[in-house]
């Protein structure tokens, strides 16, 4: 064969393996569309709705749409570093992976693909309680920093377990998700009588084989194996089962906010769960200001939700945020590409935030103040 020949086959080969579309996705939401493309309606209903009306699903997005960006011209913007940390632990850029739920529904990899892209961007990764691969697999198979999250069980005894497992896997903090005692209604799972495959974290411990022929199983799992009960006094158990900080993920008001500093948490994350549980709770880009007041600096907060330019996490940095983390976009890089989408998703918002931070004169993260933004509380950007 000739070598012309030979390269036109090797580059058939790599545009097929990586998956190339007609036409690249220019941006992250180009990529929900290819997940609906390439998922069972069942699996891309269960990723891209939220609950009931979905009042804050489309919030999440359009508030973030009601900010404005004030740039500062004539800065000197020839170097711009995306870096911070969270935690202490450095990473490229103040945006995470938020914990979801059973990667291998959109590619056979599952959570692992992702762990790679995470760890080849340079990304913390929060990794689901409810995980298709187990947390151990995931831990060996990449170097990246990750989070444990968590839900704790009417039994107990297996949510600790899981978290020992995580503390010895190398996990370096336990994200409590705190907005789920019962699972939301969510009618898209409901009418396709969404089932959610056995679990492998739990295997050999409690099955996760929930049937039932009422609706969704995801939440007829939920409500047979969450515990409704637990509260802000339970939290003193969780400290007592771990040496790993603990942030509390699903606060959206500065009460809650206060009684996470006054339970002694490591860091607070502002999340309506991707609007799947309650909805008409609000936007949590609006919600933001008001709970880092609350917390006066004491500890991080981060947010999710929403999250789909780089704009929006220059917003939320203005807004008090120290990171952002980003749901679904992962799981539409993941269905579409796999890894390789994964890491699409992840560069490109890291790109859109440099890019944001340059035209807005802000070389650093640190140099995102609140004066960057303008919200619709603030004075009037003109007078007609
Ligand atoms: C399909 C899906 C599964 C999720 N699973 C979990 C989960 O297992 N644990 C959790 O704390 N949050 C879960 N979430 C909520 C996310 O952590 C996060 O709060 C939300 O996705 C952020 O909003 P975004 O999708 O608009 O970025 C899930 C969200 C989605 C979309
Ligand atoms: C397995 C589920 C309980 C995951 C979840 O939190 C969600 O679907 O929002």
């Amino acid at each position: 064969m000739s070598v012309a020949m030979n390269c036109i086959m090797r580059s058939c080969s790599d545009f097929f393996l990586k998956g190339y579309m007609a036409a690249e996705p220019v941006n992250v939401t180009e990529f929900q569309e290819l997940a609906r493309q390439a998922l069972p309606k069942m699996y891309y209903d269960y990723y891209a709705g939220g609950a009931e009306d979905q009042y804050t699903l489309k919030e999440n997005v359009e508030a973030f749409h009601r900010i404005n960006i004030l740039p500062r011209v004539l800065v000197d913007v020839g170097k711009i570093d995306i870096s911070t940390s969270i935690l202490g632990y450095r990473t490229s850029a103040p945006l995470m992976i938020a914990p979801t739920g059973m990667h291998k529904l959109a590619h056979p990899e599952g959570e692992v693909a992702t762990a790679r892209a995470a760890a080849a961007c340079d990304t913390i990764m929060a990794v689901s309680f409810s995980s298709s691969c187990p947390l151990e697999e995931v831990a060996s198979s990449c170097n990246a920093i990750r989070f444990f999250q968590l839900y704790v069980y009417k039994r107990r005894d297996i949510s600790a377990l899981l978290v020992q497992r995580a503390e010895r896997s190398g996990f370096k903090a336990v994200i409590l998700t705190a907005d789920t005692p019962r699972l939301g209604r969510r009618e898209a799972d409901i009418k396709n009588k969404m089932i959610a495959p056995p679990l492998r974290n739990f295997d050999g411990l409690i099955s996760t084989d929930v049937v039932t022929d009422k609706g969704s199983n995801l939440a007829a799992y939920a409500s047979a194996t969450f515990d409704a009960s637990f509260c802000w006094k339970d939290i003193t158990w969780l400290k007592s089962i771990t040496n790993l900080p603990i942030l509390i993920k699903g606060v959206l008001t500065p009460e809650d906010a206060i009684k996470a500093l006054e339970v002694g948490v490591s860091g607070i994350i502002v999340s309506n769960h991707g609007a799947r549980q309650l909805d008409y709770s609000p936007a949590t880009i609006s919600v933001l200001e008001e709970v880092v007041e609350a917390v006066q600096g004491k500890i991080p907060v981060l947010l999710d939700g929403g999250v789909r330019r780089g704009t929006d996490i220059f917003k939320a940095l203005a807004l008090g945020a120290q990171a952002v983390m980003i749901g679904r976009p992962v799981l539409f890089g993941l269905a579409a590409n796999g890894e390789y989408g994964v890491k699409r998703v992840i560069n490109m918002l890291k790109e859109e935030l440099e890019l944001s931070m340059a035209l807005a004169g802000t070389c650093t993260v640190k140099d995102i103040t609140r004066g960057h933004v303008r919200t619709q509380h603030d004075r009037p950007l003109c007078k007609i």
